[in-house]
């Protein structure tokens, strides 16, 4: 019998234990600095990399890229035990990320604890999330499985494209953040959302293809299907900030009102602003730009949100990206299992509770 989704997560957690060390120790030093001259204190170092990343991963997350990925790696007729490790490829660079963006959002918590620099410190913080962009790497370098070169290239190839192109998402997020008005519009929202979370997605779909030689125009449709369904997860996040402050959802591990104290810019707030009237814009606006709100400016925030329709209309716009999704991986030949994994997977995004 084929595995269901939950059945993976103790594989992918064991795999991603072999990959990020728990403990650093005079070998895993030695393997960097061949002999040192210098005595390193390894406890210093546990604590300034090992221990913040850890904090993070035993938190736990809902390790859905890993899982994605071997589904399609399924789907495409490939043994997924055979690539546990390379799963944990899009996993810990979505774990990197989630520490650098809560460094530059001023998060306060994260899966329902303090966010990480508020325990270590950002140096430590960014320091960690940094190196999570790099330690999947070591997978390819490894190469466990053995991958012919043209592969392992095409895979290095695809990581830095779609890894710069997240980037290049998140810096237009954090302009936005940065400018006193609200000023993108609905379709700008989601090009963006496209770079800085649907690249995560890509890179799910896309190392699958290429590890299961797929030709260009399948790789191009799984990443289009992935791509499209992370847009609406975000939208789907977006949603849960307000309802989960609303008191409407179970527990989204943030703080209350997390998206209106940053000051972000979601579909909700856009849609909130295009059809509030001037008044409510004016109040929306300033209570998004001030640098602190009490729990009743946030929730005057959010009911303007409710008002003007933002909630609904954002679901629909995820539910469309989601049908989207699914067209794109119609035409080709999955096996009905996999079919029905994914199609599933575009309605979980929406629809879920964390
Ligand atoms: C370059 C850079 C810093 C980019 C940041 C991009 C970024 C943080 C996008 C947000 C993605 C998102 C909705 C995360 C929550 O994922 P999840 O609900 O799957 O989290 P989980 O692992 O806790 O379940």
């Amino acid at each position: 019998m084929r595995k269901t989704l939950a059945d993976w997560r103790p594989a992918i957690d064991d795999a991603i234990a072999d990959l990020v060390p728990r403990e650093i120790d005079t070998d895993y030093l030695e393997s960097f600095f061949g002999d040192p001259t210098y005595e390193y204190d390894p406890d210093g170092i546990q604590r300034a990399l090992s221990n913040p990343i850890w904090d993070l991963l035993d938190r736990g997350g809902k390790r859905w890229r890993a899982v994605l990925f071997l589904v399609f790696i399924e789907g495409f007729g490939e043994d997924p035990a055979e690539y546990l490790p390379y799963a944990c490829i899009p996993e810990i660079l979505h774990n990197g990320t989630i520490i650098v963006d809560d460094v530059e959002d001023g998060a306060a918590i994260r899966r329902g604890e303090p966010a990480l620099h508020h325990g270590y410190g950002q140096d430590v913080a960014l320091n960690a999330g940094n190196a999570m962009y790099f330690l999947p790497l070591k997978v390819l370098a490894d190469d466990p499985a053995d991958l012919p070169a043209d592969r392992r290239l095409a895979a290095y190839e695809m990581l830095t494209y779609e890894l710069n192109r997240t980037h290049l998402g998140q810096g237009m997020d954090i302009c936005w953040h940065n400018e006193s008005e609200v000023r993108a519009t609905p379709e700008q929202y989601l090009e963006m959302c496209a770079c800085k979370t649907g690249c995560l997605g890509r890179i799910v779909a896309r190392l699958a293809a290429i590890i299961a030689d797929q030709p260009p125009e399948v790789e191009e449709a799984v990443a289009r299907y992935a791509e499209l369904t992370a847009v609406a997860f975000q939208i789907g996040d977006d949603i849960l900030d307000v309802e989960n402050s609303l008191g409407r959802a179970g527990d989204f591990g943030k703080e209350f009102g997390n998206d209106i104290h940053e000051g972000k810019t979601t579909l909700l707030v856009i849609h909130a602003m295009q059809q509030s009237d001037s008044e409510q814009a004016k109040r929306l606006q300033e209570i998004l730009n001030a640098d602190s709100n009490t729990d009743a400016e946030v929730r005057e925030a959010l009911e303007i949100i409710e008002e003007t329709g933002s909630l609904a209309s954002a679901r629909e716009r995820a539910l469309d990206l989601a049908a989207q999704a699914r067209a794109e991986i119609e035409p080709l030949e999955f096996d009905d299992e996999t079919g029905r994994k994914l199609r599933e997977f575009t309605e979980f995004v929406i629809d879920r509770d964390e």
